[in-house]
């Protein structure tokens, strides 16, 4: 008989104040309660996060607050020259890279045009003023109410998709995904995260837009309460999927997903910049980006430790590759760590491993260099192959190895890698994830019949040479070390290489095995059993179920937990990896 997913694509983490409610009207009706209270003439404004449909906001609240003067934070931009000749050293000509901006929202307003929209709001003869767009908290700077309507990024990108949203301050909808997308990347989510942040303590309403015509608004105490109580408790944030031109079928089956779709090439199960997190209240869920939780609650929940090495970013990123009767990656290669700070202003690099969660019998990875070849005739042989003159030998130059179910293979920064067909690899990585450069696409094109671009400029000057086939086997495959065991269980240590940051740690069991966060973030996955629960020995936090590669996250305030084979897996054979980081060693980190 076939097994049924038990995979939850839809996590949620439970709120304690039921005060949610949905629907235009209600959340009208709310609002004007709310500004009712405030003496003379109360200024609403909503803060919205690029990628909120604004009009949607508009038209829903009119309806029901027809007395409103409404403002547009739109007519206070500069101009779409102005502001296109601002970021452009940040979009940079790159196909794909662009350089972090230090850039702020209050750049993308003219302060002529504000003070004119600070000025009608003064005279306004209605009684009621509400400023709604991304800068509304500028200029309502102290509003009656401030409300943040928020985007998850992978929404956002979904509506790049559609053409149905511009970069902030523009209105280049029709322009490519990949120019959208590298611009949100490198400026607009740099620029709305500060200032997000810097209104941390001031909102008063959070409101949900992400599903068209559903909005839901919830009071700030409710969101503040369910984040803060999800920082004492494992939890998982909302996994998203999408096809690739090497992508495979295992996830659509094992995950129950879309049987339309032609294949799906990633699964993102923990990228706290770019999942979202499900709140639920007595009726109604509620959605919002999971970064938001590592900008309140940093300290709790990565460790003070890492806190001071990374700030408010979450290091570790955990995502499936599925290339299931699919294809093989690119051969690729990521920059080393001076690399990426110096030439795209990123704090630390894309440091991998490939956990195969799956592997066929002809699965395999590339990974180092052969013995013994020559740099410049490997580099003019991909540069001759992107010209067009016929494949690059990639077999001549790159080693290849064959891998099993259970492998770790790990990736350091500037090695050349490539996973092969017919394989399904957990990505535990440090969290920059775009940060590829594309040696060899193997004559494919992308998901748009266009060729995908290739980075041989980049990727030249960041491969490392030495790292051929015996310092490869010595130092990047399968370097499993016994830790210690116990009655049913033993743990090893499986990675990352020396020069990461993150630590992995599998566990086989068949009984409880005691964990302990030590003051740092764990995030872990289900690698073996359909089912295991989280307990805490002190009941600090409800017992969570976990399913077969679900990861989740256990926050640094967590301390103590156990995992146990649960349900159908009770008294059976299960493995879970952890990774968490390596705190002796994080003054390279240094990026806050
Ligand atoms: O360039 P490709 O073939 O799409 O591969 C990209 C993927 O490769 C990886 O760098 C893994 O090596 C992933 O982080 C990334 O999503």
């Amino acid at each position: 008989m076939l097994k049924s997913s038990n995979y939850d694509k839809f996590p949620v983490i439970k709120a304690q104040l039921n005060e949610c409610i949905t629907g235009w009207d209600t959340i009208a009706q709310e609002i004007l309660a709310a500004a009712s209270t405030v003496q003379g003439k109360p200024v609403i404004a909503i803060e919205c996060y690029p990628g909120v449909n604004t009009s949607e906001i508009r038209n829903g609240l009119l309806d029901t607050i027809k007395q409103a003067h409404i403002i547009d934070t739109a007519t206070a931009f500069k101009s779409e020259e102005e502001i296109n000749k601002m970021v452009y050293p940040y979009v940079t000509d790159d196909p794909v890279f662009g350089y972090i901006t230090p850039l702020a929202l209050k750049d993308f307003f003219d302060a002529e045009k504000v003070a004119r929209l600070i000025s009608a709001i003064e005279s306004s003869p209605n009684n009621l003023v509400l400023v709604i767009g991304a800068g509304a908290s500028l200029i309502a700077e102290q509003p009656a109410l401030l409300i943040y309507a928020d985007m998850p990024r992978w929404e956002i990108q979904l509506r790049f998709r559609k053409q149905a949203v511009p970069n902030l301050g523009v209105s280049n909808n029709s322009a490519s995904f990949s120019y959208l997308y590298k611009r949100a990347f490198f400026v607009d989510w740099r620029v709305c995260d500060r200032q997000k942040k810097a209104l941390k303590n001031k909102i008063d309403f959070w409101l949900d837009t992400t599903k068209a015509d559903e909005p839901k608004l919830a009071t700030a105490a409710a969101i503040n309460q369910a984040l803060a109580s999800a920082v004492q408790q494992p939890f998982r944030v909302v996994p998203f999927f999408d096809p690739g031109p090497w992508g495979g079928q295992w996830l659509k089956e094992e995950f129950d997903l879309d049987r339309s779709e032609k294949n799906f090439a990633w699964g993102f199960d923990c990228v706290p910049e770019e999942n979202s997190l499900l709140i639920q209240f007595k009726n109604d869920v509620f959605e919002l980006p999971s970064i938001n939780l590592v900008f309140d609650h940093p300290q709790e929940l990565l460790g003070e430790k890492v806190y001071r090495a990374f700030g408010d970013e979450f290091p570790i990123r955990f995502d499936f590759l599925d290339t299931m009767q699919g294809g093989n990656l690119s051969l690729q290669v990521h920059p080393l760590m001076e690399y990426i700070r110096e030439k795209f202003g990123m704090g630390y690099t894309q440091d991998e491993s490939y956990y195969f969660l799956e592997a066929a019998d002809d699965a395999f990875v590339y990974l180092g260099l052969k013995e013994n070849i020559v740099p410049e005739k490997m580099i003019a042989g991909l540069e001759s192959a992107q010209a067009g003159n016929g494949p690059f030998e990639a077999e001549q130059y790159v080693e290849k190895w064959p891998i099993k179910k259970h492998d770790h293979i790990l990736i350091p920064a500037g090695t050349v890698h490539c996973s092969g067909a017919n394989s399904v690899v957990l990505e535990i990585s440090a969290t920059p994830y775009i940060f590829t450069f594309k040696l060899w696409d193997w004559g494919r094109m992308g998901l748009d019949g266009k060729p995908r671009p290739i980075s041989i400029a980049h990727g030249k000057n960041v491969i490392q040479w030495q790292r051929t086939t015996e310092w490869t086997k010595e130092n990047l495959v399968n370097k499993f070390e016994p830790i210690t065991e116990g009655d049913g269980w033993r743990e090893e240590r499986t990675g990352l290489s020396t020069t990461s940051f993150i630590e992995t740690r599998r566990h086989w069991f068949t009984k409880t095995v005691q964990h302990n966060t030590h003051g740092v973030v764990n995030v872990l996955n289900l690698i073996e059993g359909r089912e295991a629960i989280v307990e805490s020995p002190l009941n600090a936090f409800e017992p969570f179920i976990i399913h077969y590669a679900e990861t989740f996250i256990v926050p640094a305030a967590v301390g103590a937990y156990t995992i146990t084979p649960h349900g159908e897996s009770s008294g059976k054979q299960c493995a879970t990896i952890k990774a968490s980081v390596r705190t002796n060693n994080l003054k390279n980190y240094r990026i806050n």
